[in-house]
C-alpha cells in the first residue's frame, strides 16, 4: 500500500489565493496593501534564493514587499537601528529577519527588538511564549505549515501518538507545543536519544526536523503513519529530506514529498502572517 501524497504545494497555493482575494477587497476598499520589509544581512547564496522567492510570492498576492540588504560586517548596535526603525515605520506591518545572520551576529538580540505584532516569523520570545500559553499571536511560519498538512489528511490529532526528532528554536520546539496544544501525545526526540526507531514505529504522527540527510527509514515508521519530513537538503542540484522516501512511502499512510511539501507551506504561512499583521493595525 502506498502513502497518500500531502500535496503541500497545492495547499500553499490554495491558501495564496484566498489571501490574494483578501487583499484586492482591501484594495477595492481605497486601503493601501500590506507590506512586508525583509532584512539580508550579507550575502549568503541561499538566503538570497529563498528571500527571492519570498518577494515573488509576495507580488504574486498582492503584498507590497521591501528589501532592507545590510553589509555582512554590520555591527550589532547599527543592525538593531535598522530593525527599531522598521517597528516604528507605520507603513511596514511584517518584518522578516533572514536566517542565519553572519556569525558576529547574535539572532535572538536583533529577533527580540522586532515588534511582536510585526514578527511575521513567529520567532520573538513573545510569540513564541503566547504560542505556549495557546493566545493569539503570530506563529512560526513552517510549524504553522505542518500543522496544516497534518490537519490536511483528516487523522485526528487529539489523543494521537506524535513523535518530533528535532528541537531547534525555528521548528522542532513550537511543532512539539502545537501538537501538544492540539492535544497530542508528544515525544521529542534528540541527537542524544537512545532506541529512536523504537520509538518513532510507535508514532501516529512523526515529523522530522533533524537536519540529517535520509536519516529515518521505512523500517522506522508504523505503518499507516502521517510523515512530515521538514529536511531540505541538496545533492547535484536535487532536493530531498531527513526521511528516504522511497522506503517510507510503502510503509506510511500519509507522506510530504521533498520538494513540494512543508517548504511551499512556509511560504504560505508568512503570507498569512503579514495579512494576520497588517489586519491588526488596518482593519
Ligand atoms: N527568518 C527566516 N525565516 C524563514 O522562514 C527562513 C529563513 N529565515 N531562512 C531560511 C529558511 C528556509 N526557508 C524556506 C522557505 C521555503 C522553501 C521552499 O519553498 N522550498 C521548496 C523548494 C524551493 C527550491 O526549489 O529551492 C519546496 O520545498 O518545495 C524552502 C526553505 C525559510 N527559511
Amino acid at each position: 500500500m502506498s502513502a497518500k501524497v500531502i500535496d503541500g504545494k497545492a495547499i500553499a497555493q490554495n491558501i495564496r489565493l484566498s489571501i490574494k482575494e483578501q487583499i484586492e477587497k482591501i484594495r477595492e476598499d481605497g486601503k493601501r496593501a500590506p507590506c512586508l520589509a525583509v532584512i539580508l544581512v550579507g550575502n549568503d547564496p541561499a538566503s538570497e534564493v529563498y528571500v527571492g522567492h519570498k518577494k515573488k510570492a509576495c507580488a504574486s498576492i498582492g503584498i507590497e514587499s521591501r528589501s532592507l540588504e545590510l553589509p555582512g560586517d554590520i555591527s550589532q548596535d547599527e543592525l538593531s537601528k535598522h530593525v527599531k526603525a522598521l517597528n516604528d515605520d507605520p507603513a511596514i506591518d511584517g518584518i522578516l529577519l533572514q536566517l542565519p545572520l553572519p556569525k558576529h551576529l547574535i539572532p535572538e538580540i536583533a529577533i527580540d527588538l522586532i515588534d511582536p505584532d510585526k514578527d511575521v516569523d513567529g520567532l520573538t520570545a513573545m510569540n513564541q511564549g503566547l504560542l505556549v500559553w495557546k493566545r493569539p499571536g503570530l506563529v512560526s511560519c513552517t510549524p504553522a505549515g505542518v500543522m496544516e498538512l497534518i490537519r490536511s489528511t483528516g487523522v485526528k490529532v487529539e489523543g494521537a501518538r506524535a513523535v518530533v526528532m528535532g528541537r531547534s528554536v525555528l521548528v522542532g520546539a513550537p511543532i512539539a507545543t502545537m501538537l501538544c496544544n492540539a492535544g497530542a501525545t508528544v515525544n521529542c526526540l534528540n541527537s542524544k536519544t537512545v532506541n529512536g526507531p523504537e520509538l518513532t514505529r510507535q508514532a501516529d504522527i512523526l515529523v522530522v526536523a533533524t537536519g540529517v540527510h535520509r536519516l529515518v527509514r521505512g523500517d522506522h515508521i508504523k505503518p499507516g503513519a502521517v510523515v512530515i519530513d521538514v529536511g531540505m537538503h541538496r545533492h547535484d542540484g536535487k532536493l530531498s529530506g531527513d526521511v528516504v522516501y522511497d522506503e517510507a512511502k510503502d510503509v506510511a499512510g500519509h507522506i510530504t514529498p521533498v520538494p513540494g511539501g512543508v517548504g511551499p507551506m512556509t511560504i504560505a504561512m508568512l503570507m498569512r502572517n503579514c495579512l494576520t499583521a497588517y489586519s491588526k493595525n488596518n482593519l
